[in-house]
């Protein structure tokens, strides 16, 4: 038997953005999905989502995982066992940490000897079959952990803040989302690419705020950022009542995280305004989260 676990994420700048090569900065969040791996007399997956066998539709990306993973190694039967931190379809990237954790669980339990990029790239070709377009992000920085900017792949200084995150509990799909701003593009590509660049040119733009920790900088930037997201269409009324709630409460910043539509926002905060700005979040209705950034991704649990 073999556990790991892999954590959830947000995003600082550029989800939607990158999924058309703009640059994005992510960074990995201390909520963990953890995934036990025993073999077994047939193939079992275990989940908050029920109990089934290879399930394409219950359980497409852990069975995606289990078909890719027959390549690597003799699978005839596994238990897989999954317990999560992470709320579903809700921005937090719950499907590149169930993905990079039964990849890696299963990696270990039939020693198939893979390689940290090599989950992060399988991870992303699974989540890119499923969503039908996908950036590396999710999967990259589920895997490597830290704050990543990406496609770059560059490792920035982890976050020396608090976040908090506003959980409309709504949640959505990405793969949807993702079509959504595809058709928005193709309708009016003069309007929406610049957009999408902005974004990208705002993540170059924060990469030295963030490595000096002049999260003042940062903040208006992913302000910024907000707004470009509700104008391709991924924000909503409950997302932007987070977001004004958070900053009201003294919040250094406060954006949508993730594919948006529901879901969840991030605000970066300092120690002393993070309980004030999950009150207000928690007053209007909404989960609120205290989490940080963590250097960990996905790892073997004892
Ligand atoms: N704990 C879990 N157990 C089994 N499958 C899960 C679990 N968490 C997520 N998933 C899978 O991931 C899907 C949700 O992925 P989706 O990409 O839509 O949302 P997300 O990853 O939470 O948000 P985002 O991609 O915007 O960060 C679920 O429908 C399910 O198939
Ligand atoms: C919306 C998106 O940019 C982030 C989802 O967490 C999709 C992707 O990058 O694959
Ligand atoms: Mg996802």
């Amino acid at each position: 038997m073999i556990t790991c676990s892999a954590p959830g994420k947000v995003y600082l700048f550029g989800e939607h953005a990158v999924v058309y090569g703009q640059s994005a900065i992510c960074c990995a969040i201390d909520l963990r999905t953890r995934v036990q791996a025993t073999k077994h007399d047939s193939i079992v997956i275990e989940s908050v989502l029920g109990t089934t066998a290879l399930d394409f539709e219950i359980h497409p990306y852990v069975s995606s995982v289990i078909e890719k993973m027959k390549g690597h190694a003799n699978i005839e039967g596994v238990r897989i066992q999954i317990r999560s931190e992470l709320p579903v379809g809700s921005g937090l990237g719950s499907s590149a940490a169930v993905t990079v954790a039964t990849l890696q669980a299963l990696n270990q339990l039939y020693a198939c000897n893979l390689q940290l990029e090599d989950i992060a790239n399988i991870g992303h070709t699974i989540e890119r079959e499923i969503q039908g377009n996908a950036s590396p992000t999710d999967t990259y920085v589920s895997t490597m952990g830290g704050v990543v900017l990406i496609p770059e792949r560059r490792k920035l200084k982890d976050l020396d803040c608090q976040l908090v995150i506003g959980n409309t509990r709504k949640s959505s799909s990405t793969k949807d989302l993702v079509s959504n701003v595809a058709q928005l593009r193709q309708e009016f590509p003069d309007i929406i690419d610049p957009i999408l660049d902005n974004i990208g040119k705002m993540a170059h733009l924060a990469e030295e705020p963030v490595n000096r920790y002049d999260y003042e900088t940062t903040g208006k930037l992913m302000n910024v950022n907000h707004g470009l997201l509700d104008a391709i269409g991924v924000g909503g009324a409950e997302l932007s009542a987070l977001v004004y709630a958070a900053r009201n409460a003294g919040a250094i910043s406060a954006k949508i995280t993730g594919a948006g539509g529901g879901g969840c926002i991030v605000a970066l905060a300092n120690e002393t305004s993070a309980s004030a700005v999950a009150s207000a979040i928690k007053n209007i209705g909404a989960e609120a989260i205290l989490t940080r950034n963590t250097h960990e991704g996905v790892r073997l649990e004892p």
